[in-house]
């Protein structure tokens, strides 16, 4: 289409990674999408219009190609990407581009990356379990079919780690299409991701989007948007499943902060932007399930200095409907996956949804690892010998449970040198139910640790029920 006079102007300041453009006849919309004439295009969304001729804009890409008077053409609409079964199988960037080394996609239809939530008469609740394989979520934080679970944890506690372990426990098993976004992280992580999902031969039915750590608040804050585009297609148009997988949602906060401090917004609460709570919002309302079909969800959701207060934290918190909390005194005791069975939560862990037998072994272990918790201090004082002979079982049990809690990872074999296991729901109430029993009596509890089943006792040798 010939470029009319009318919807192009000129830039007229450059400042950080926002751009103003004078319109002489008309302003474009607010998220326009707007591209600069020249080789090659830099993408701007429209953000603000302060003045009645004057457009403001966070440039997409890198500043440095932009110039003052530099043509700029208002594409009448909001970024888009491309949806339906062509972009099964590849990695993508915002703009819709392809960056795996595959041929870049040509006459496919595209949607824009902005749409309104799903009216609240036309979602469903689900009410079936998801089951992880891991043994710590599925017992006791147990995963909704066409829910949100969100992975809290500060730096460095395993969040990625576990996420990936869920792709590769749950993705082969599942009949829907798989969307990972990457917010936010390290490029490496998206590569390495990529790589894996080709050899463990899953990739046609995943498409991955990454706005990472190196690319500009901008792209960092919508490409969330671009990827729950292609999730919505998938599930409204083909009626085929979704499962979402996020790493990390606070970046996505922290690049609306990034742009809200851009635009010469005043902060709020912790300096965050005073929008937060609407735009994690706009982004997390996106996420449901319909009767056409259910979209789950997986979050990893970094706590910036173990504050779990953060705000980022507490909103991500009201949106979802389990949490899994990763400490970092279970990692530093090298107890994997280090959750905290006592802060983690699931709206799915209710005597009308589990079975019977997994929510009285479920309460059962977080009562005992609770008694436990709270005999630490005494423990700690007076010493193990001063306990009660009931106290001392219970910690006995409790510390039996955390270790058989623990669980080697197929995605860091290479890192451990231990096999990866994966336990049906099944197995892990039944092993946890002989440990609450008292079958393994004094048995080291050493040897509960990374290990499968209690089955797997019998291999590690030692006595049962002492
Ligand atoms: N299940 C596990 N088994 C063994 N080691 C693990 C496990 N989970 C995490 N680790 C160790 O912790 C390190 C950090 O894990 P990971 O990158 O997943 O953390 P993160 O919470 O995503 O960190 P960041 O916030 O920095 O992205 C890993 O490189 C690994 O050494």
């Amino acid at each position: 289409m010939p470029v009319q006079d009318k919807d192009v102007g000129h830039i007229i300041t450059i400042e950080g990674g926002i751009a103003d453009i004078r319109f002489a006849h008309g302003l474009p919309m607010i998220a326009s999408r707007l591209v600069t004439l020249s080789d090659p295009e830099i993408t701007i969304e429209v953000a603000g219009l302060p003045a009645h001729d004057i457009a403001r804009g966070l440039v997409m890409n890198p500043t440095s190609d932009l110039r003052l008077g530099l043509g700029v053409r208002d594409t009448g609409g909001p970024l888009e990407v491309p949806v339906g079964d062509a972009v099964l199988g590849r990695m993508f960037n915002l703009f819709g581009e392809t960056i795996d080394d595959g041929d870049p996609l040509e006459d496919v239809a595209r949607r824009p990356i902005l749409r309104d939530p799903v009216p609240l008469s036309e979602r469903r609740v689900e009410g079936d379990i998801f089951e992880t394989g891991i043994k710590a979520i599925d017992l006791l934080s147990p995963l909704e079919r066409g829910g949100k679970a969100g992975l809290f944890g500060g730096a460095g506690v395993g969040k990625t780690v576990l996420i990936t372990e869920m792709i590769h426990n749950m993705v082969a098993a599942y009949e829907g299409v798989c969307l990972f976004c990457g917010i936010g992280e390290r490029s490496r992580e998206a590569e390495e991701l990529y790589r894996e999902m080709g050899e463990a031969g899953v990739l046609d039915n995943t498409v991955m989007v990454f706005g990472q750590m190196n690319e500009s608040p901008g792209v960092r804050f919508r490409v969330g948007h671009a990827a729950l585009t292609m999730a919505e297609h998938f599930r409204d148009e083909q009626r085929r499943d979704v499962l979402v997988l996020i790493d990390n949602i606070f970046r996505f906060v922290q690049a609306g902060s990034e742009v809200s401090g851009l635009l010469g917004r005043m902060p709020s609460r912790v300096g965050y932007q005073p929008t937060l709570g609407t735009e994690l919002a706009e982004l997390e309302e996106r996420i449901c399930s319909t009767d056409r079909a259910a979209m789950t969800s997986i979050q990893a959701v970094y706590v910036p200095a173990d504050d779990f207060t953060d705000p980022a934290a507490t909103h991500t918190f009201s949106h979802l409907s389990a949490s899994i909390v990763l400490s970092r005194k279970k990692a530093s005791e090298g107890l994997y996956p280090a959750i905290d069975p006592l802060q983690s939560f699931s709206r799915m862990l209710t005597p009308s949804t589990v079975s019977t037998e997994h929510y009285r072994v479920a309460r059962a272990v977080r009562n005992t690892l609770a008694e436990y918790e709270e005999l630490k201090d005494i423990i700690a004082m007076l010493g193990l010998e001063e306990l009660s002979e009931k106290d001392r079982a219970t910690v006995r049990q409790a510390r039996q449970l955390e270790r058989f809690l623990t669980q080697p990872f197929f995605t860091t074999e290479a890192m451990t040198g231990t096999k990866g296991v994966l336990v049906s729901l099944e197995d892990t109430v039944k092993s946890c139910a002989r440990i609450l029993d008292g079958e393994f009596g004094d048995r080291d509890e050493g040897d509960f640790y990374m290990i499968g089943t209690v089955e797997d006792l019998d291999d590690k040798g030692g006595s049962d029920g002492a």
